[in-house]
């Protein structure tokens, strides 16, 4: 049997900093550049009691990980730990792929107790677009699939949210492998319920960090308003391993302990990406130091209260806009609404000190939106910096091609490397594939 998953990547178009404190909300949008997992029962003699799963992602190298798993006692859960036999160099342990393993077969063995966990097979399948690295050849399994040739710590990420958008289709594709419709099924609300509360919590647990969550929303609901969830909802969950872990798992991905209850709030119909347009980004490549970034920004918020308030609520008032004209689609408005929010965000940066829309970067927009015809605006993506620039565009091969020209001409003069990537903003998320489809 084979099961595939496929999870989507995301543009944080508006909302950042804001959205790490619940009384704002994000512009979040799905990108049509997707990590896809492959689930394929392994089959083993009979007499051998084999109870081990094989994960690879075969685009990078040294990416094969093993891992053995059994029943902790006092109900701690599902203890996974890798064994040898899979890459040989030290370095790639997957935190995030031993993580999510370990929450969902937790799950799954607090859901379906008496069930033996059959031996499988994962691939993992990134589409091109989550890295620069450009590869000429590809996988001759997946035909779809580059082969990137390095590490996967040596690859350069445009930062489209890789770990999230794996997280989810891992944990997507390990739950609807293994059980039956009738507990968990993509297809339905509660069911991506469920894999938002588990994708949450496996994700935090393997960042060491509890941020606002945005990009596994986007990965399991796709395109989006959102509201965080309170991050005191993780706090009574423990440590896997702990007695009673595998109890609270289930009563916080099916949300029924009494005493705490989800509140994330994910409006599909706040926005949209209007007929006839696209969203597009630019990878600028050069990265920035998010963590610290947001760390800055929040220390200024705490020292000055009451300027931080007016901005981040004048913030939020023209993020509303934003999301107003995109469902009405009228570009002049939009237009607008973009200039708003791109001057306060540079009073957020110097307020701060923070170059969440550098100077580069303003000139970069301000540049592409006067020549190029078809682009009616653009932000500095989700924390800002020097990573990407995002663009709302007519959907139009002739404004494509100006803003390839454009690029282009860009890197040349500047001496950098501004490129569009094929990826476009989309509205779904998380969604079962056709497993036999990967290798045509
Ligand atoms: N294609 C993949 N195969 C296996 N593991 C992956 C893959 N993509 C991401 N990962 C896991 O996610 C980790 C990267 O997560 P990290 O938090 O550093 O990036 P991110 O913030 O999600 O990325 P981005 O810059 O795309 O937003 C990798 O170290 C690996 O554990
Ligand atoms: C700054 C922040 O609000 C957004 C970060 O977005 P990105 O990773 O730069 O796309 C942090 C967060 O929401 O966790």
């Amino acid at each position: 049997m084979s099961t595939a998953v496929s999870a989507p990547g995301k543009v944080f178009l508006a909302g950042g900093y804001l959205v790490l404190d619940r009384a704002y909300t994000a512009l979040v949008f799905a990108l049509s550049a997707r990590v896809h997992v492959l689930v394929h029962d392994i089959d083993t003699s009979s007499g051998v009691d084999l109870a081990e799963i094989v994960v690879q992602s075969p685009q990078f190298r040294d990416a094969t990980w093993n891992y053995g798993y059994h029943l902790a006692e006092d109900q701690g859960g599902v203890a996974v730990i890798q064994l040898q036999g899979g890459s040989p160099a030290a370095s790639s342990k997957n935190s995030f792929v031993e993580t999510a393993l370990l929450y969902a077969l937790t799950y799954i063995s607090s859901v379906l107790p008496k069930t033996t966990i059959k031996p499988s097979k994962v691939t993992i399948l990134a589409d091109n677009d989550y890295y620069s690295n450009t590869s000429s050849s590809t996988l001759p399994s997946y035909p779809r699939f580059s082969d990137f040739a390095v590490r996967l710590q040596d690859a350069h990420k445009t930062g489209l949210g890789s770990s999230a958008a794996l997280v989810t289709a891992f944990t997507g594709a390990i739950l609807s492998h293994y059980l039956p419709t009738s507990i968990f099924s993509l297809d339905t609300e509660e069911g991506r319920s469920k894999l938002h509360n588990l994708a949450q919590v496996a994700h935090c647990a393997a960042q060491g960090k509890v941020g606002s969550g945005f990009d596994i929303a986007t990965a399991v609901y796709g395109t989006c308003v959102y509201r965080r969830f309170s991050p005191s909802i993780l706090s009574s969950l423990g440590e896997p391993g702990s007695q009673g872990f595998s109890t609270r798992v289930r009563n916080i991905v099916d949300d029924t302990d009494p005493s705490v209850k989800w509140d994330t709030e994910i409006s599909k119909n706040g926005v949209t990406i209007p007929e006839g347009m696209a969203l597009v980004m630019c990878d600028v490549d050069c990265g920035s130091q998010t963590v610290s970034m947001v760390k800055k920004v929040l220390e200024w918020r705490k020292a000055n209260s009451e300027d931080a308030k007016q901005l981040w609520d004048e913030l939020q008032i023209s993020n509303e806009i934003l999301a107003d004209n995109l469902r009405k689609g009228c570009m002049l408005e939009l237009e607008e609404a973009f200039v708003a929010i791109r001057a306060l965000i540079r009073d957020m940066s110097e307020a701060s000190g923070v170059p969440i829309e550098p100077k580069e970067q303003t000139e970069l927009l301000d540049a592409v939106t006067r020549d190029v015809e078809g682009v009616a605006g653009g932000v500095v993506p989700g924390a800002g910096g020097y990573d990407a620039i995002v663009l709302l565009v007519k959907d139009d091969e002739k404004t494509m091609g100006e803003i390839n020209a454009f690029c282009k001409k860009w890197s040349e003069e500047k001496k950098g490397n501004v490129k569009l990537l094929n990826a476009k903003g989309e509205l779904e998320g998380a969604r079962k594939e056709d497993a036999v489809a990967y290798s045509k």
